[in-house]
């Protein structure tokens, strides 16, 4: 590897900045140099990068967003834009790059890796919307997030015998709601891997009340309903009156865990050290507690299984 370029794209993850911290320090430690991609694909269509320090990555590890900025790059999308990007890369003598982002990123890394630049990606996304990793970066520090709100929310609906529907982000993937519910987050749960229609919610929402169970919480992944719909459909229905909380970007801020730091290093490591070693077009991720790494090209169709979860999910929630 000559020179390592590194950027986050899509929307940022609490653990970003561990992540980069340690590319940036593998990169030190096999004395090559960094160059910090500023904006995601549009900052390397537009030619924003300039040398990573170790010391500018000494202390960013438990800072959430990344300090690399990002974006969402229409014009990488197209074969028209990818070919500036690798002009630029070429121009800086740039050989290989780290891509951390979710699934869409990791789609432009696999375009990119195809265009003839060593590509590894890392997959930071708060979503957990890659199957073939258990975690991504930024999945743990947002369900505690979710899950520290959703307390809040519990103590004033336990004090009005309220009801609340909480919504989630999460894109297409479930696995914040599923994730908060497991916690005990939440009692009635609707994701896009297990849908519910307004009927359901509402008799599950009665066999709680008839069971003397009046402060209720409905989560739900963004995306799948009009809330106040949803809210007004079951204040008829039941004759109760609910709340609506859409808990919004408050989810993607935020210090990073330290399960996500560690995980953030240890990826951030294991890209580098791939590159290293003559390797291109993978993505790390973790299984069963192991460090994994697989082809772009695969990482991206591969779809997730979540039955043993919602199995357990059933047992804890009757
Ligand atoms: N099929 C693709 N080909 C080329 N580039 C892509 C492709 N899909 C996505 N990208 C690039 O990756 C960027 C980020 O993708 P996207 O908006 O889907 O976010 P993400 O990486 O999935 O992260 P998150 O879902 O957490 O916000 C896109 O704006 C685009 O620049
Ligand atoms: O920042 P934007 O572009 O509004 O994106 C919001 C989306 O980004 C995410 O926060 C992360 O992908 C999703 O959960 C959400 O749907
Ligand atoms: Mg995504």
């Amino acid at each position: 590897m000559k020179k390592l370029g590194v950027l986050t794209s899509g929307g940022d993850a609490p653990g970003m900045n561990a992540a980069i911290r340690a590319v940036v320090k593998a990169a030190s430690h096999y004395h090559v140099e960094v160059m910090g991609i500023q904006v995601g694909f549009q900052g390397l269509i537009d030619g924003k990068i300039h040398k990573l320090t170790s010391q500018e990555v000494e202390d960013i590890a438990d800072r959430g967003g990344t300090i690399l900025k990002t974006s969402r790059s229409l014009e990488f999308m197209e074969e028209t834009g990818r070919k500036k990007a690798f002009n630029r890369l070429k121009d800086l003598d740039i050989d290989s790059v780290i891509v951390i982002g979710g699934e869409g990123s990791l789609k432009g890394a696999e375009k990119l890796q195809k265009l003839g630049i060593n590509v590894v990606g890392i997959p930071g996304t708060i979503d957990n919307d890659l199957a073939y990793t258990d975690y991504s970066i930024g999945f743990d520090t947002t369900l505690n997030t979710v899950l520290e709100c959703i307390g809040k929310i519990k103590d004033t609906d336990y004090s009005h015998d309220k009801t609340t529907i909480v919504e989630v982000m999460g894109r297409y993937c479930g696995d914040l709601a599923l994730y908060s519910a497991l916690a005990g987050g939440g009692e009635i749960i609707s994701t896009p891997e297990r849908p519910l229609d307004l009927y359901s919610i509402c008799s599950k929402l009665r066999l709680r009340m008839s069971s003397g169970k009046n402060d209720n919480l409905v989560i739900v992944t963004e995306r799948m309903y009009d809330l106040q719909d949803l809210q007004h459909y079951i204040e008829k229905k039941l004759n109760i009156s609910v709340r609506t909380t859409s808990l919004g970007f408050i989810q993607r801020g935020g210090n990073a865990s330290a399960f996500d730091r560690v995980l953030a290093s240890n990826m951030g490591v294991k890209a580098v050290e791939l590159l290293m070693n003559g390797y291109s077009g993978l993505a790390v991720g973790m299984k069963e507690n192991k460090m994994i790494h697989k082809e772009l090209g695969c990482v991206n169709s591969e779809i997730a299984d979540k039955q043993d979860k919602y199995r357990l999910l059933e047992k804890l929630l009757g």
